[in-house]
């Protein structure tokens, strides 16, 4: 069986770590798809889906499950993202998400949707994150340790400290 679980990832912090640790165990193969991939240099978004593909590769090496990483753009019409996702994704027989939206869309479009219990989210929430990265708090222990060694490598402090300065879309 293989699963399907969708995020942002901005960073892949300790929370999506969990979700992916306890998703190996009930799937054969899993498919990580890094949603909103055309998105970066934002507040938001910092992140480029390369950079994001770099982060949750490198994690996942820890776990004995073969995890493809497949960038995902948005699209305008909600009515068609499932099909989006299929067409960019390998086949999958489950999804797993906490959002409501991608929830509704997979269940409307026949497809099981597990959801998982939300881990520490006081502090594992990548709004969270990127305000600490901002502000120069501590975001280092909240992440997998090849997270920091990407972010380190693409300077992506100074990244997000500059665009939240111009940013006018908020964090
Ligand atoms: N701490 C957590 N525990 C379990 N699941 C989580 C946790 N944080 C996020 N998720 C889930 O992981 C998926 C991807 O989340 P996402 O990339 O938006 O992270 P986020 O922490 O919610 O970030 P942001 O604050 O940027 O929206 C969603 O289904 C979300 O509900
Ligand atoms: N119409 C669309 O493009 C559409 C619909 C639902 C979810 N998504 C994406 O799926 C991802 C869901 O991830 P989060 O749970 O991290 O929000 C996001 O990147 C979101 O933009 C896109």
């Amino acid at each position: 069986m293989r699963g399907f679980y969708i995020g942002r990832f901005q960073p892949y912090h300790d929370g999506h770590h969990r979700m992916v640790a306890e998703i190996v165990s009930e799937v054969d193969e899993l498919v990580l798809g890094i949603g909103s991939a055309g998105h970066s240099h934002s507040t938001r978004d910092p992140f480029t889906a390369g950079e994001r593909v770099m982060m949750i590769t490198k994690s996942v090496a820890e776990f004995d499950c073969t995890t493809y990483v497949v960038p995902i753009e948005d699209l305008d019409r909600n009515s068609v993202w499932v099909s989006h996702v299929r067409s960019m994704s390998p086949s999958f027989d489950v999804a797993y998400s906490n959002n409501p939206l991608v929830i509704q869309l997979f269940e409307e479009a026949g497809v099981e949707v597990r959801q998982s219990p939300m881990f520490n989210r006081d502090v594992l929430e990548g709004t969270e994150l990127r305000d600490r990265m901002i502000d120069g708090g501590d975001w280092r222990h909240l992440v997998p340790d090849p997270v920091v060694e990407v972010i380190d490598e693409v300077d992506g402090i100074r990244r997000i400290q500059r665009v939240s300065e111009t940013d006018t879309n908020g964090p």
